[in-house]
């Protein structure tokens, strides 16, 4: 992760994410850690009252690199090969953390989680009138990430989100011109983070995967 404190661009952000869909509607796991290295990148701009939160993102993407460089590489090319390759071979808690604690799949399943709550926030963002990206911040993670995370979590998390700029300071650091042109990259990058999110959901349903301990 040394480049993560490089400036964000949103460009970047979305290329990753059209780059994650093979023609199999597979999810590429290499371009999914370029694009939440992107997203880190974004929360260390906002200051070192996120960093709580970058730091948790940042573990969660050194688990899925050490798998990606491991001998075990070709298993976690997708996330569909990683939960072929994770279930087949036991190799994930399914009740309680305790034999495979930082298992491929439990991890992806909190940065997918993270996904549903970006695209919310992303979609207020694009269309909602309102001024204060903190309101748009807290509505998207009380209807997705809060219901997974304690009080504790809650509490200092809308903390944080009282301190982001407004909805036009907020699109411009995206570094992609003024804030028409982010709003218009938005509307260009939400597809692909929605269908990510949809065919990831998909496969985590059908393996019962998505109440991982
Ligand atoms: C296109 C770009 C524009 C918007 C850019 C937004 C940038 C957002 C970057 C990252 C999003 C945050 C991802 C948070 C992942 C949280 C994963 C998680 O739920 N972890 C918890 C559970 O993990 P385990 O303990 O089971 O291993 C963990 O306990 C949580 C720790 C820290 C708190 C996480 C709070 C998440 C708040 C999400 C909102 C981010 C605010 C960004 C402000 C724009």
């Amino acid at each position: 992760m040394a480049d993560e404190q490089a400036d964000f661009n949103l460009k970047v952000v979305l290329i990753s994410f059209k780059q994650c869909l093979n023609e199999k509607e597979e999810v590429l796991m290499d371009p999914y850690i370029t694009g939440w290295k992107g997203l880190v990148r974004f929360l260390n701009n906002l200051g070192t009252i996120f960093s709580f939160i970058s730091k948790d993102v940042i573990a969660k993407i050194q688990i899925m690199e050490r798998f990606r460089s491991s001998d075990q590489k070709d298993h976690y090319s997708s996330l569909q090969a990683m939960v072929q390759y994770e279930m087949d071979n036991k190799l994930v808690d399914l009740q309680k953390r305790s034999e495979h604690p930082d298992s491929g799949c439990r991890t992806i399943l909190r940065l997918h989680r993270a996904l549903h709550w970006l695209q919310m926030f992303l979609e207020g963002l694009r269309t909602s009138q309102e001024d204060a990206t903190s309101v748009l911040c807290t509505d998207s993670y009380n209807t997705t990430l809060a219901n997974y995370h304690p009080w504790l979590i809650r509490k200092a998390v809308t903390v944080a989100f009282c301190t982001l700029p407004s909805r036009n300071a907020f699109l411009e650091t995206m570094n992609v011109g003024p804030p028409e042109e982010a709003v218009e990259m938005l509307n260009e990058a939400m597809p692909f983070i929605c269908q990510v999110y949809q065919i990831t959901q998909k496969l985590f349903e059908e393996h019962s995967l998505l109440d991982l301990p």
